[in-house]
């Protein structure tokens, strides 16, 4: 079976499935520019904050090789780069992973630039050659993370002497952090994935994610087509299961991670935090270091995207919005940041929130695991 992704290229190719319609269709849409890219990351076709990063630069290669068939290419400098980087920057705010690609690129064209690089060509072509790197190193960081993650959630449960269910652990996550989410096997998904390949899961439960339902859709989606054994919950229900069942850990993902370890993800994660310390549940966020966002103190720092009020009025494949709640944009918040929180529509539909590094037992990266040792934040150096 050919392993589930959420892009693929051939040449100057670029597709990507396009996860709204997921998962009764599976449609593979052409991106063929750079407006395509932007279009398909801020309407959600394709999610995901190592994913988003990936179709960025890609994009941005696609680009750059189809200017350079023309004859004779025009001189390279940033004036051609720059304002294609910023536009896509845009897309979707507050996963950092695309931020990063960006800075990456730009930092190799400067990089070239200043080394004196002249022929146009050659010095598109590294440009190139580094976005490309973007999507193809993810799927080999995506599995030692959650290797890595997966090793240290059995060695604390050893540690702790805590009882298995059938010899294996019980897990919970939100939101969708696999294939689809990144260039292959994921973060928080491929440290599940990895429990159940080395035959140490017992039940992969997993939140809805309304009002998108990246859990219900998407997620769904992947553990049923790995085969892994695994238990919808309503986004309301965490509470119960943690009451009634033998969760071993919560494992989720993350868009942007502040210098603290206080941690952007999926709404509802914040919720699932305060759950699992109340019933003393580890809680481990796992993300390539690329999430990382080591120029912000803590997470006040972190913008939170809004999403359209009528997204959480809408149930997809329904007609109609289920609610007469108003979903008028002009009374909307736009972006959550420390000096906006004003609200003023009648939908909140933040697409994130912000869990505080107090509530997470361990920051998972591809440089291994990091964990407070009784401090009440983190010290990322030893995981970036
Ligand atoms: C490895 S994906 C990280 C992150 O992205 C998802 O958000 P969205 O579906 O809105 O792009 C979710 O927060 C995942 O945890």
């Amino acid at each position: 079976m050919t392993p589930l992704t959420s892009l693929r290229t051939s040449e100057d190719e670029i597709e990507i499935i396009n996860q709204l319609l997921l998962p009764h269709t599976t449609e593979w849409l052409p991106i063929n520019s750079i407006p395509d890219a932007y279009d398909a990351i801020k309407s959600m076709k394709i999610r995901g904050a190592p994913a988003i990063a990936s179709l960025a630069s890609l994009s941005i290669a696609q680009n750059l090789s189809r200017v350079l068939k023309e004859s004779p290419p025009p001189k390279y400098s940033g004036a051609h780069l720059d304002p294609l980087l910023d536009y896509l920057f845009t897309s979707r705010p507050t996963a950092v992973n695309l931020g990063a690609a960006i800075k990456r690129l730009r930092g190799k064209l400067d990089l070239l630039v200043k080394n004196g690089w002249e022929d146009t060509r050659a010095l598109a072509q590294e440009i190139i050659k580094e976005a490309r790197l973007v999507a193809d190193e993810d799927v080999d960081r995506n599995r030692l993370m959650s290797k890595h993650g997966a090793e240290w959630l059995l060695a604390d449960i050893a540690k702790h002497e805590k009882e298995l269910e059938n010899g294996k652990t019980n897990v919970l996550t939100v939101c969708n952090t696999g294939s689809l989410a990144t260039s292959g096997y994921g973060t928080a998904l491929g440290l599940i994935t990895h429990l159940f390949e080395t035959g140490n899961l017992n039940n992969a439960y997993y939140t809805q994610t309304a009002p998108y339902h990246q859990g219900s859709r998407l997620t769904s989606f992947e553990l049923i087509s790995l085969g892994a054994p695994s238990v919808m919950i309503c986004d309301t229900m965490v509470g119960s299961l943690f009451q009634r069942f033998n969760i071993h850990a919560v494992v989720v993902g993350a868009d942007r991670i502040a210098k603290n370890g206080d941690t952007a993800n999926k709404i509802g994660t914040y919720n699932a935090a305060v759950l699992a310390a109340r019933h003393k549940i580890p809680f481990i966020v796992v993300a390539p270091v690329s999430t990382v966002d080591l120029d912000i103190p803590n997470g006040s720092y972190i913008p939170i995207e809004q999403r359209a009020a009528i997204e959480a009025c809408l149930v997809r494949g329904a007609l109609h919005p289920i609610s007469p709640a108003t979903t008028d944009p002009a009374q909307a918040v736009v972006m959550m940041t420390p000096s906006n929180i004003d609200l003023v529509s009648g939908v909140y539909n933040p697409s994130f929130d912000v869990t505080p590094a107090e509530l997470i037992t361990a920051i998972v990266t591809e440089k291994g695991v990091a964990v407070k040792d009784g401090a009440a934040e983190f010290d990322l150096s030893s995981i970036v």
